[in-house]
């Protein structure tokens, strides 16, 4: 694994790339396979972490897990599932990943018993699961052990319950969708997300034999089954890779064809980037972002749940937004503490100012509660090299495209965290044009 990598940044990106399944949807279809004892085939499948953590966890109940990484094909065959014989073990592989909270469902529904390890993902707020519990909860779950990890039981067969989320939660939809398809009854959800990655879950759900019908309310119906079988699916792409890579063309003043990159699902980026003065071209095979030369405008905008600009889109765009003209103010309302990376962009020359309050868009969750979660951005400003550390995912992305857009050689540390949501990304890069080196 890469831990620190040298960039000599200044040159603008140029070439292409290819975005395989999303991050947000391939760790989370694995899961629905454990909800029939047939096997699953997944396609489109990336080279990331979560996916092995996920493969790992699966064969540690039992399953079967066949992965060739070239061709993206993922096989799942559950057969007869158990639960691990050391849930200790669990715990090395869960640190790094959201994903283990969601086998409750599936499992309650097999074994009435589930042990969920700590969960991991990006830091970028405090990330509580109370929804999630909430949701078990309401479908009949008991937590009976509050040392590390969760143990929980439930009476077999789990009986259905309205079900209403305080905020749109993806993680918390998801976890109902998984829960409800074989739980007896009809259960209501209201106030779901509705991402397009959750469409894509509810697709597969529907091949397996789910019933699930989508209002235009947020609210999603769900009649229970008894028996589910095994899907045949093709991810849909990763909107957020396609979009980090966008920012990435705008920020270094580059022309990158993103293989695979698809409109639908990326509409509200494509907003954003061209008003902030980006091109793009979409084709069949995928979709073109450059720098048309000239000045980029600045602009405000808030994060949002779907059908919303999207949080993991913010961090890169923040980076575009330190070269536009002018003051550009940016609103996360969908993690309270999204902005730690800004003070390495500071640190390399940009210009960027955190706020408590509710700049650039409606009031949200997190206005008077002392988070800055507000970034004004004054532009443009000239990037130099510097030592980074990377925060999280998206943020070591936008700290790598900040150091391939300045002058000079930057050192990039803990670099491996980037491997949970892209795939080769020191190939792309090279491929790409970047001049960027593995220390050690
Ligand atoms: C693996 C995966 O798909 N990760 C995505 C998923 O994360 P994840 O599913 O964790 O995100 P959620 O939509 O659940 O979180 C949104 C907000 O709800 C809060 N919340 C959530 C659950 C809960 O039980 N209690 C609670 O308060 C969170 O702290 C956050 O402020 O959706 C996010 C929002 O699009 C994306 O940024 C992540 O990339
Ligand atoms: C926040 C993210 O992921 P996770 O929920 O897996 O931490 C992300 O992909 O930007």
């Amino acid at each position: 694994m890469v831990s620190k990598i040298r960039v000599l940044g200044g040159t603008p990106l140029r070439g292409e790339v290819t975005v395989r399944g999303a991050k947000n949807l391939v760790p989370k279809a694995m899961v629905a396979a454990l909800l029939s004892a047939e096997q699953s085939k997944l396609r489109n499948v990336p080279l990331i972490r979560d996916v092995d953590v996920v493969s790992d966890l699966l064969r540690m109940h039992g399953a079967t897990v066949d992965y060739d990484q070239e061709a993206g094909v993922l096989g799942i065959t559950p057969g007869s599932i158990n639960l691990p014989e050391d849930p200790v073990e669990m715990d090395k592989l869960a640190g790094s990943s959201r994903i283990p909270i969601l086998f409750a469902g599936p499992l309650l529904h097999n074994l009435g018993e589930a042990f969920i390890p700590d969960l991991g993902g990006c830091h970028i707020g405090s990330r509580p699961v109370n929804f999630h519990l909430r949701v078990l909860e309401d479908f009949g779950a008991r937590r009976i052990q509050e040392a590390a990890g969760m143990h929980l039981i439930a009476e077999k067969p789990l009986k259905a319950k309205p079900v209403h989320l305080p905020y749109p939660s993806v993680g918390a939809t998801e976890q109902t969708l998984l829960t409800a398809v074989m739980a007896q009854g009809i259960t209501e959800l209201t106030n779901a997300a509705v991402e397009p990655e959750i469409m894509d879950l509810i697709a597969i759900l529907q091949k397996m034999g789910a019933i699930i019908s989508v209002d235009t309310d947020r609210t999603i119906r769900i009649e229970g089954v008894d028996k589910l079988r095994g899907y045949s699916h093709t991810a849909l792409p990763d909107r957020i890779e396609a979009g980090s890579w966008a920012c990435a063309a705008l920020a270094t003043g580059g022309d990158v064809f993103v293989r695979g990159a698809e409109q639908q699902s990326m509409t509200s980026f494509l907003n954003v980037f061209r008003k902030v003065g980006g091109e793009f071209d979409v084709q069949d095979e995928g979709i073109r972002f450059w720098h048309p030369g000239g000045e980029l405008h600045s602009m405000a905008l808030q994060t949002d749940v779907h059908p919303g600009f999207m949080t993991d889109w913010q961090q890169p765009l923040v980076v575009a937004l330190t070269q536009a003209t002018g003051i550009s103010i940016v609103h996360e309302t969908v993690y309270e503490e999204r902005f730690g990376f800004t003070e390495a962009l500071n640190e390399m020359g940009a210009s960027i100012q955190t706020y408590r309050e509710c700049l650039g868009g409606l009031p949200c969750r997190f206005g008077q509660r002392n988070f800055y979660h507000s970034a004004v951005i004054q532009g443009p400003t000239k990037l130099r090299a510097a030592d980074i550390d990377v925060p999280d995912l998206r943020g070591g992305f936008s700290h790598l495209i900040a150091a391939l857009a300045a002058e000079g050689e930057s050192v990039v540390s803990g670099i491996d965290i980037i491997d949970r949501g892209y795939e080769h990304f020191m190939q792309k890069l090279r491929a790409l044009g970047a001049n960027v080196v593995k220390e050690g």
